[in-house]
């Protein structure tokens, strides 16, 4: 056995032209100095299989079925078939591939949800790709949620956080143009947010007391309302009924004071109020190491923080770091599942 565990973890191979197929590889390469926990890739292995030989590396591939992963993992790298045939080209994305894409994660879900797997991590997927081919959910976020909702019933409301040791970020609103996010942003949702990450650091990072920081939206936190004034009459109302609720919370914070070192160690996480509001400071300051993490799911979920980076895919040069920091925090936060 290698790694931590025996729960296997599912991996989905993520846009088969962008840069997952061989971050997997180099993966399952480092598998015993990194301690990586058994994993099992969801993709076409005839196509893994064309990525390892033009990349000339030696990696044997077993297509299996999920209950011999974990055994297979030390020798050859576990692959669960999916029944769509891809040949794509590194770099070359094509909306042909969207059904293999979403054939991947949905088999992890599946995998999870039956007790096959302990938790499911996913390689980065070009969403206008998938737009292109009629895909209707903003990210693997939202599409999580959709597939985790009990038949009949809502789906859960997904949280995206961007962990890593240095600091843990959480954008309020996510893949929506800058200029809808004021109108996006409400007190509810910010109170809705805060709650759930609350919850599961506690649940599932086991921090007893989690400490919250919100950001402003606007320059100053809207200085006393002369630079806007969503800071005082939405984010203010939204922290005084998280701190109602017993959860610590400072804010609202002006964001470009919060993310230096002495201002990180006073919170757990940072709620940001937009996107980029939040994965700049991150991947500025950890981008091999973060991880992205979906709270609010009955399951976990995890990912490396970069993209499909089509731009040096095939070259063999992207770096699995982050891939590796994601499988680890998967089998951590997965870890209290039971195998089947
Ligand atoms: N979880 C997911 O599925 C995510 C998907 N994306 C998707 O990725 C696509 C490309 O996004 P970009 O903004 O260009 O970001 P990107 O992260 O793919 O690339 C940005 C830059 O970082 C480099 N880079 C990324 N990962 C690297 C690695 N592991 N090793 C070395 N260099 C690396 C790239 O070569 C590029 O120069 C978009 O279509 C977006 O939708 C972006 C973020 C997360
Ligand atoms: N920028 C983060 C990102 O795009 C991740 O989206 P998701 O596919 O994990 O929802």
């Amino acid at each position: 056995m290698i790694g931590p565990g025996r729960n296997l973890l599912v991996v989905t191979q993520g846009d088969p032209a962008g840069i997952g197929p061989e971050l997997i590889l180099r993966a399952w390469l480092h598998r015993r100095e990194q301690a990586l926990p058994a994993f099992a890739v969801l993709a076409d292995p005839d196509h893994l299989g064309r990525v390892t030989r033009d990349l000339g590396w030696s990696i044997p591939i077993s297509p299996v079925e999920p209950s011999k992963a974990i055994d297979t993992f030390d020798a050859a790298l576990p692959i669960i078939p999916l029944s769509h045939a891809v040949s794509a080209e590194p770099g070359r994305p094509d909306p042909a591939y969207a059904a293999s894409v979403i054939e991947a994660i949905e088999t992890a879900v599946r995998l999870v949800h039956s007790g096959a797997a302990s938790a499911l991590v996913t390689n980065p997927i070009a969403k206008h790709v998938l737009y292109d081919a009629g895909f209707r959910h903003p990210g693997h976020t939202e599409f999580l949620a959709a597939l985790a909702a009990a038949p009949g019933e809502a789906a859960p409301h997904p949280v995206m956080m961007l962990w890593s040791e240095a600091l843990a970020v959480v954008p309020v609103t996510v893949h929506i143009p800058l200029g809808s996010v004021p109108s996006a942003l409400t007190t509810e949702l910010i109170v809705e947010t805060g709650r759930i990450v609350a919850r599961e650091l506690r649940v599932r990072f086991g921090l007893s007391h989690p400490r919250l920081a919100v950001a402003g939206l606007n320059p100053h936190a809207g200085e006393n309302g002369a630079i806007g004034t969503e800071d005082s009459t939405v984010i203010m109302p939204a922290i005084e009924i998280l701190r109602q609720d017993g959860i610590e919370v400072a804010g609202p914070l002006p964001a470009d004071t919060m993310f230096h070192a002495r201002a990180r160690s006073r919170y757990d996480a940072a709620l940001a109020m937009y996107h980029d509001q939040a994965l700049i400071p991150i991947k500025t300051i950890a981008f091999d190491e973060a991880v992205n993490v979906t709270l609010g799911l009955p399951f976990v979920r995890t990912s490396p923080d970069h993209g499909t980076a089509f731009d040096i895919a095939g070259k063999g040069i992207a770096r699995p770091d982050s891939l590796m920091a994601a499988i680890k925090l998967a089998a951590r936060l997965g870890a209290g599942r039971p195998a089947p």
